[in-house]
């Protein structure tokens, strides 16, 4: 993924270098001591302790003004407040002093109440006379001052008086009863003073009560929000703020959709530095962002595709070349729309290869006919058998091409991966080739019994398994899948297809289990949840790119939305592609009305898949279920016991929410000896393996009785 372009690295060594030989150069050596006497008064003024910092450069100088002029703006209001904070004080002071209240807790703490009563009243009786006297006493010093010198004194004791009162109140952190209970609204206080930030961290349980953040950058305005970077205490990590986001738009007063968390990484980035950056209104609204590529005359397969923008309004783009793709979203969110953005940069490359295959019949892929080498469009038997045979042709053309490789010199092949020179050399016959797959539910619930090479099982089953041979085996030969679903349930994107497709685009979905299928295991937990965008977001996704994104590996995903392409502009985006393609002489298959089937060795597909499921059909196992089967490997034999500490950390998941969903595969946590680190025997929640085995049996004869029946059925 890739953000705004940035000068290439050659260019800035190039200005550096000119600069260099600048200041080597001058042929007029009378200004020479001139020069020297100013530079060496430049060098003490950037490094004497005596100069202020902020008078050092401009952009600290403005910075410092900035501060004033708020600081200026914000007084009055402060004064205000800090006087009625002293007030309330003040009060306190006084009536814990009237009602004697130090000696009353300490004869209460000694038993003592009873027989220091009389003495108590006594003392509380004098000091509400010493009180009276002195109200009267200041009412007539008020009055006589006042008819001597006039109502001007007063306004001077006024004075005095408040800045006593504001002086008493001054905010110190962590005194009780000097912060109001019922703060206002915090959206965009916290830009001003740096201490309600510190408060929203506080109040989301990012930091303790007695830590606090060291302001790295002061808030600034970057494009359409508040930009801040902080350092959060030592043994707080940034991941963490990015996984409770959520907690902490509520600490901030602003919709999570306009809250942006990165971890600042590379140079001056750390684990535990925090980039903030708050949308001044609620992003993704306004109309539709049209889609660069509209203007570009061809592009390059190779080359990232434009796919949408951030809420910062960053444009994102997502490389299609050595991954796949797969887009899940409930209908009417515009699913359609992005799997034909990766779509139109492939048709925009007339050395790109299409399979194109619409489960839904409609007219929305329809203009692809015109550059597709394989095309089909509907959701029939014989669809759904075309789009089997045509798989079937690709799984043995990645054969070939493996094969093929195997005889390249390292000069041409280097890696034995795809490179750009060799999908472009027509004598190799490794062009791009793309199989994108619009409803693909539709073809993989097909219930059709099949039996291949001796193995009993469905056609939609059968084509999970092409597929996942494709999205497995294929980018390194250059093959690119794109699929999109209406129906991202574990039943229907069966999880070892799941596993092996790159990159991820979850739209609005239903649940957070459905978003989870899509985006990956536990991504609710770290704060990523297609399920709460809104339904008025139309093209909005959460994208989870292969690989690192730009704010690196534990920022794994981001929020996109998509550019948009109307019907009219994709037809000539294709119109465009069938033209490249016709100059270029690459117009294949059924663009160019050929849609024979090539002659396939079944047995040698058969064999590839074969070795590629380990012989069978795997058992689809139910989250968490499946990750705890994983983690334990031989120890699930093994070990009597599991902690459940050990089981969250490994899985890195939320206690609650795992128990939750052990609990609905009746696998229940219990109380058990086990001895520590040190040998201590302590007792702790967790697991019995038998528990785990027992579920797992469960789930085991579930997932067979089920086919049993639907074997029965057809
Ligand atoms: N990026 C976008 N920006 C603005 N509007 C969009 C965007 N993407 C889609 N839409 C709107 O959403 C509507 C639905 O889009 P699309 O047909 O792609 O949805 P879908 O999820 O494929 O629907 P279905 O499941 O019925 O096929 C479009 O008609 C369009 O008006």
């Amino acid at each position: 993924m890739t953000g705004e372009t940035l000068p290439a690295p050659g260019q800035s060594r190039e200005v550096e270098r000119h600069i260099f030989d600048a200041e080597l150069v001058d042929d007029d050596p009378l200004r020479e001591p001139h020069l020297n006497l100013r530079r060496r008064f430049m060098n003490w003024w950037q490094r004497s302790s005596r100069v202020p910092a902020a008078l050092k450069s401009r952009q600290a100088l403005r910075g410092t003004a900035v501060d004033a002029v708020a600081f200026m703006v914000r007084s009055p209001w402060r004064f205000i407040s800090a006087v009625g904070r002293g007030v309330a004080a003040a009060a306190r002071s006084w009536r814990r002093w009237v009602r004697v209240h130090d000696y009353r807790e300490a004869a209460e703490q000694s038993d003592k109440l009873a027989d220091k009563f009389t003495e108590i009243r006594a003392l509380t009786l004098f000091r509400w006379k010493v009180t009276g006297i002195v109200a009267m006493a200041t009412a007539a010093a008020a009055t006589v001052s006042y008819v001597v010198y006039g109502g001007r004194v007063l306004w001077i004791a006024a004075g005095i008086g408040s800045v006593v009162l504001a002086v008493f109140g001054r905010r110190k952190d962590g005194a009780p009863g000097r912060k109001p209970v019922l703060a206002g609204p915090r959206a965009l206080t916290w830009t001003m003073d740096p201490q309600v930030l510190v408060d929203a961290f506080r109040d989301a349980k990012l930091i303790g009560k007695d830590e606090t953040l060291r302001l790295v950058e002061r808030a600034a305005h970057d494009g359409a929000g508040w930009a801040v970077t902080v350092d959060l205490p030592a043994t707080r990590k940034a991941a963490d703020v990015i996984r409770h986001r959520e907690a902490l738009a509520s600490a901030l007063a602003v919709d999570e959709l306009q809250l942006i968390v990165e971890r600042v990484r590379g140079r001056g980035g750390h684990a535990g530095r925090v980039f903030l950056w708050v949308a001044d209104e609620a992003p993704y609204s306004g109309p539709p962002l049209r889609f660069p590529l509209l203007d570009a005359e061809c592009w390059d397969a190779w080359r990232p595709i434009p796919f949408g923008r951030d809420a910062r309004n960053r444009r994102i783009d997502l490389p299609v070349v050595w991954t796949s793709l797969i887009v899940g979203a409930i209908p009417r969110q515009g699913k359609t729309c992005a799997t034909r953005l990766p779509a139109a940069g492939l048709i925009l490359d007339p050395c790109t290869q299409l399979y194109v295959f619409d489960g839904k019949g409609g007219k929305d892929w329809k203009a692809a006919e015109a550059v597709a080498h394989r095309y089909v469009c509907g959701d029939e038997q014989e669809h759904a058998e075309a789009v089997r045979d045509y798989l079937v042709e690709l799984v043995a053309e990645v054969q070939a091409r493996f094969s093929r490789m195997s005889t390249l010199d390292d000069e041409i092949c280097p890696e034995s991966k795809i490179t750009p020179q060799i999908s472009r050399d027509r004598d190799l016959g490794m062009p791009i080739t793309a199989v994108i797959i619009d409803e693909v539910q539709v073809y993989l619930e097909n219930p059709t019994r099949l039996e291949i090479e001796g193995k009993r099982t469905t056609l939609g089953a059968y084509l999970a398994d092409l597929l996942t041979y494709l999205a497995r085996k294929g980018p390194a030969v250059g093959i690119v899948v794109i699929l999109a679903t209406q129906r991202p349930d574990s039943n229907t994107i069966p999880s070892r297809l799941r596993a092996v497709l790159g990159s991820r685009f979850a739209l609005r979905v239903m649940d957070w289990r459905d978003s989870n299928i899509v985006l990956g295991e536990q991504m609710n937990t770290r704060g990523f949840d297609a399920s709460t965008l809104l339904p008025s977001h139309k093209g909005v996704g959460i994208l989870r790119p292969d690989g690192d994104t730009d704010a690196g590996a534990d920022t794994v995903a981001v929020t996109v939305r998509t550019f948009y392409m109307d019907n009219g502009e994709w037809r000539t985006i294709c119109e465009r592609g069938r033209a490249l393609r016709e100059a270029a002489g690459t117009l294949t298959g059924h663009a160019a009305g050929d849609d024979r089937p090539r002659a396939i060795d079944q047995a040698a597909v058969a064999k590839a898949l074969g070795a590629g499921t380990d012989g069978g059909v795997p058992v689809e196992l139910p989250e968490p279920l499946a990750s705890v089967v994983e983690y334990l490997g031989d120890d699930l034999d093994r070990r009597e016991f599991v902690p459940t500490a050990e089981l969250t950390e490994a899985l890195d998941v939320e206690p609650s929410v795992f128990a939750r969903e052990m609990g609905r595969l009746e696998c229940r946590p219990t109380r058990h000896r086990v001895p520590d680190a040190t040998g201590e025997v302590r007792r702790v929640r967790g697991y019995f393996t038998a528990d785990i085995r027992a579920a797992l049996d469960r789930v085991r004869d579930e997932i067979s009785s089920t086919d049993e029946a639907g074997a029965g059925q057809s």
